[in-house]
């Protein structure tokens, strides 16, 4: 049953390239021995992946320090073990959470966007609509810990989980702030957040580039839940427990009804969506806005 009701995205040619071309330089993912219960673990060089309750159930551990930036190295690496865990029927659900103190992820690597030639660009753009297909329409039930900063991208991350639990902490902001940097978010991170949040409050949040704290996050719809930060983990699993109580055909089939519509207007546009990307961020003007908020960052330590 759990077979008939697999969505596919067709585009796993990116990802079996990807992984065919970079697995070696990677450390290609392994799967070992792990506890009596069935469990398993295996490691890679930046996605740590835990076995968590009743060995259903996996925890994706984000280390890509400082900042767990999504660099064309990580998300393909993510995405490898992302692949593992799917096609793994031992697992029913995926804890995503970070292995970086008190950031989730700082979201794109600015350094992917900025002074690289345009094929750069759309092998880059290609590998993040990858990972967001992958998330948004997954099989498993996905419940983001989100135990720290959570900007833009890793903002996109964590709107594709079904749960988020998020950190009640000062550094714990999370939103889709691309207007700060002088970009736009696409049509796809848009409508995750309409998804999510509705209209308005996505209108003003996007135009804004608004980063919530905790409080508000959760006041906005932003986030699920929010917990001390010791409490994340134990909250994401105990959350996780609920929603497996759900037969797995069932939900996935009204997750896909919830979730086809959003991800099909990317998939029959991708390669005009990388072309946009290209085209966009190759802009002299755009160029210089992600210079000015590099500096910006490195000034920040000095
Ligand atoms: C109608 C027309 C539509 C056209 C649309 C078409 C196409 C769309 C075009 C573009 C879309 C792009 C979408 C982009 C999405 C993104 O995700 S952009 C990234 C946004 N991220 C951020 O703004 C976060 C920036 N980082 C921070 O705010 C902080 O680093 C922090 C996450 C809060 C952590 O703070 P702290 O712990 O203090 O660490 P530092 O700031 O000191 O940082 C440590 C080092 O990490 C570097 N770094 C930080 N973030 C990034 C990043 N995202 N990418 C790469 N590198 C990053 C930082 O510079 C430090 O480096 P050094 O140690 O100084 O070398």
């Amino acid at each position: 049953m759990a077979l008939a009701v697999r969505m596919r995205v067709p585009c796993r040619a990116l990802l079996c390239a990807g992984a065919q071309l970079r697995g070696a330089a990677l450390g290609r993912p392994e799967w070992a021995a792990g506890g009596g219960d069935g469990a398993r673990r295996f490691a890679s060089l930046r996605v740590l992946v835990e076995p968590g309750a009743e060995g259903r159930v996996a925890v994706m551990k984000l280390k890509n320090p400082p900042v767990n930036s999504l660099s064309l190295d990580f998300l393909t690496e993510f995405l490898i073990s992302l692949e593992k865990l799917e096609n793994d029927k031992a697992f029913r659900g995926v804890v995503i959470t970070s292995d970086c103190p008190n950031v989730f992820s700082a979201g794109l690597d600015l350094r992917e966007m900025y002074g690289r030639n345009p094929g750069h660009y759309a092998e880059y753009w290609k590998a993040v609509q990858e990972l967001w297909l992958r998330l948004y329409l997954s099989n498993l039930v996905l419940v983001a810990a989100i135990n720290g900063s959570c900007p833009a991208g890793g903002c996109l991350m964590a709107l594709t989980s079904d749960v988020r639990i998020l950190s009640d902490s000062p550094k714990s902001v999370i939103g889709l702030n691309e207007t700060l940097l002088g970009i736009v978010a696409p049509f796809w991170f848009k409508d995750t957040l309409v998804n999510t949040i509705g209209h308005r409050a996505s209108e003003r949040a996007l135009q804004l580039g608004l980063l919530f704290p905790p409080a508000e996050a959760l006041q906005v719809g932003l986030v699920d839940h929010v917990v001390p930060e010791d409490q994340v983990q134990s909250m994401a699993l105990s959350v996780m427990a609920h929603w497996l109580a759900i037969p797995d055909h069932a939900r996935q089939l009204t997750k896909a009804m919830m979730r086809k519509a959003t991800a099909d207007r990317l998939i029959k546009q991708r390669e005009a969506d990388i072309q946009n990307f290209v085209s966009f961020i190759s802009r002299d003007s755009i160029q210089k806005s992600l210079q000015i908020y590099l500096e910006k960052l490195k000034q920040k330590k000095g």
